[in-house]
């Protein structure tokens, strides 16, 4: 036992010293806001990080020079929209995360955001696509449903789209789950692993409790289950009172998907998150972006998991799911073609 876990340790350092000496960009967008400030503190804590850009079109700076005395080894600078700050903040990035734009107020859909993100998003993915078009972009802003499809809008309009590449970051929805049922069932959260599949709205959030492994709920105890990871951000919203939506538990699950990432890209195997991406699975049904597990590797998507198994009852809620979700993602194309 004692030997077996003096092993793991060598391991690990060992894989902790290789990653370590590779470079890795990672740029965040919209650093000043409620995600992006302890995202940031977040990625500065990253040891797989070497160099950290901070942009905003307010308060990149201060973030950074606060940030930048933490006592790692990545660099940190802060970057503003004045002259070519954008640019600079995303040359080189591999990892491009995007926190940029409104949050919902109490009354709200994500939907209500579209437009004023819509912009934001396509201005932003405009910038990548120029600046940095072989970055994974790791859309935060909402309506992922439709701010994803809008990014890729873009980079296909300047002939740079690489689906494996952007992914929606749905990992709050699975962060939501493993502790809500960890509650119900008093275990460690850490031991639950719940799939999430579809999009990160209401409805079109599902998860696939039947895949957990765990005993299986039913009758009330289940709808509950499911309502609150669907409805988990409203509780947020409602609680911050018009002070904005999850921001603390969002940049945990934001760091989550790009430390996997980094992970993968370093040379990891069998790293899988699920996440929104380009996907196969229901493209026969006009549905072209779909968060299902996703094995991560060096060129982003390496392997788009089926859904599986499902119950009946699961059956319909991805059918409630995959007529909201087709909807979000025409809406988030058709905006890209007619401002582009
Ligand atoms: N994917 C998810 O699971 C998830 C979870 C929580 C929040 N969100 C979404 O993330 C977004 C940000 O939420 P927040 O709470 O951090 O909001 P916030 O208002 O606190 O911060 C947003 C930041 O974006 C900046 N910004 C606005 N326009 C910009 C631009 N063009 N370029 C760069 N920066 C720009 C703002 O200055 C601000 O600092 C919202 O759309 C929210 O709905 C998504
Ligand atoms: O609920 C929101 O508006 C923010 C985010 O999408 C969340 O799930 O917490």
């Amino acid at each position: 036992m004692i030997a077996s876990r003096q092993l793991f340790g060598a391991i690990q350092r060992r894989t902790f010293s290789v990653s370590a000496r590779q470079a890795s960009k990672v740029t965040v967008l919209g650093a000043g806001g409620g995600i992006g400030q302890p995202l940031s503190l977040l990625m500065k804590l990253n040891p797989r990080v070497t160099e950290l850009a901070l942009y905003d079109i307010k308060g990149a700076p201060g973030v950074a020079a606060d940030v930048g005395h933490i006592n790692t080894k990545s660099n940190v600078k802060g970057y503003t929209p004045e002259g070519s700050g954008l640019k600079d903040a995303l040359t080189g990035a591999e990892i491009v995360l995007i926190p940029a734009g409104v949050p919902r107020k109490p009354g709200m859909t994500r939907d209500d955001l579209f437009n004023t993100n819509a912009s934001i998003v396509r201005d932003l993915a405009k910038a990548i696509a120029d600046a940095a078009p072989d970055a994974n972009v790791l859309v935060i802003s909402n309506p992922v449903n439709s701010t994803v499809p809008i990014c890729a809008e873009v980079l296909k309009s300047k002939n740079v789209y690489n689906p494996k590449r952007l992914f929606g970051v749905t990992t709050l929805d699975v962060v939501r789950a493993s502790r809500f049922i960890s509650q119900y069932k008093g275990t460690d959260p850490a031991d639950e692993n719940i799939v999430v599949i579809g999009g990160h709205s209401g409805a079109t959030i599902v998860p696939l409790l039947s895949q957990s492994g765990g005993p299986e709920l039913t009758g009330k105890d289940l709808d509950d289950f499911v309502y609150r990871v669907q409805f988990g951000g409203d509780e947020v919203v409602k609680a911050k009172d018009g002070a904005g939506s999850a921001t603390l538990s969002m940049a945990m699950a934001g760091a989550r998907f790009a430390e996997s990432l980094l992970k993968a890209a370093q040379g990891q195997k069998g790293v899988v998150e699920p996440t929104f991406v380009d996907s196969p699975l229901y493209k026969d049904e006009g549905i072209d972006f779909f968060a299902s597990k996703v094995e991560l590797g060096p060129n982003g998507v390496e392997k788009i998991h089926e859904v599986g198994k499902v119950t009946d009852h699961e059956q319909k809620l991805l059918e409630t799911c995959k007529a909201d979700l087709k909807k979000n993602i025409e809406k988030g194309v058709k905006f890209v073609k007619e401002n582009p």
